[in-house]
């Protein structure tokens, strides 16, 4: 189980994640909604270790940061990597391989179905440098797989992702719930939300809604939410709540 405790999350002291708290249904999908700049990316780098708080608390209850598989937004990822296909999917191994450690035959066969599972087998040898956009994306999902993690964190996973490639990388969004895997992802489209993620996050920077997608995705709420975000000034003055604890 994955809780936010009042947690603050700053950059040069304004906060882009403010007094969030709540719980991550464990076990389901949750989609965290909302306006551009509201604290979504902010959030899920927070969760996975990368950015700390400058107050409350990420708590994991039963496991660690080390059953976490996170995929960043494309644009962050450089994707001139002089590695191939089946390299990239099996350093998702390294938890039992060490980082530069070999592969073994069994563990390969593990990438190997997993490239499979993404449809991208006969590209295996293909340097990753060569793919498309979606084929790409494939190729992470196949990581994902490979990593074996119980929370599964997605950041625009279906961003530059045609409608083919999104619908099958969903199917495995699905299949992951149906394993009791947690995953949270953020996302922009409203439909796939309705229609893969039973949870919702809407945030402006402060939790606007949180719980089941129905009961959160309301005209009101989503209302609610671009106001919020339109009324966010980047020179707005730093929270005198958090001003202590703030990083400079
Ligand atoms: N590295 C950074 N340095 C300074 N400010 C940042 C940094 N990253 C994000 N911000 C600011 O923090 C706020 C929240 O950004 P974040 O990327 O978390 O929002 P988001 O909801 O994911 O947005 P989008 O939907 O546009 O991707 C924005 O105002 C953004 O400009």
């Amino acid at each position: 189980m994955i809780s936010l405790h009042n947690l603050t999350v700053s950059y040069q002291r304004h906060p882009a994640v403010h007094h969030v708290s709540g719980r991550f249904a464990p076990g389901q999908a949750t989609a965290i909604f909302g306006p551009n700049g509201a604290g979504k990316s902010t959030l899920l780098k927070t969760i996975m270790g990368a950015i700390r708080p400058d107050s409350g608390e990420v708590r994991f209850d039963g496991f660690g940061r080390k059953d976490i598989a996170y995929l960043p937004q494309q644009s962050e990822i450089d994707r001139s990597l002089p590695v191939s296909v089946i390299d990239l999917v099996s350093s998702g191994h390294w938890r039992q391989s060490g980082l530069f450690g070999r592969v073994g035959r069994k563990l390969d066969e593990v990438s190997w179905n997993a490239l499979v599972s993404v449809g991208l087998e006969d590209f295996a040898l293909h340097p990753v440098a060569a793919l498309s956009s979606g084929q790409f994306q494939r190729v992470l999902f196949a990581r994902i797989l490979v990593q074996d993690a119980r929370l599964i964190l997605l950041d625009e996973p279906f961003n530059a992702v045609d409608a083919r490639t999104t619908f099958d990388l969903l199917a495995l969004v699905r299949r992951w719930q149906e394993e009791g895997r947690t995953v949270i992802a953020v996302l922009h489209d409203y439909e796939q939300v309705r229609a893969f993620f039973p949870q919702t996050l809407l945030m402006a920077r402060e939790v606007v809604a949180w719980g089941a997608t129905d009961t959160v995705l309301t005209d009101s709420n989503l209302k609610r939410a671009s106001e919020t975000a339109a009324h966010w000034q980047a020179n707005a003055p730093v929270c005198a709540v958090d001003g202590q604890g703030a990083r400079p």
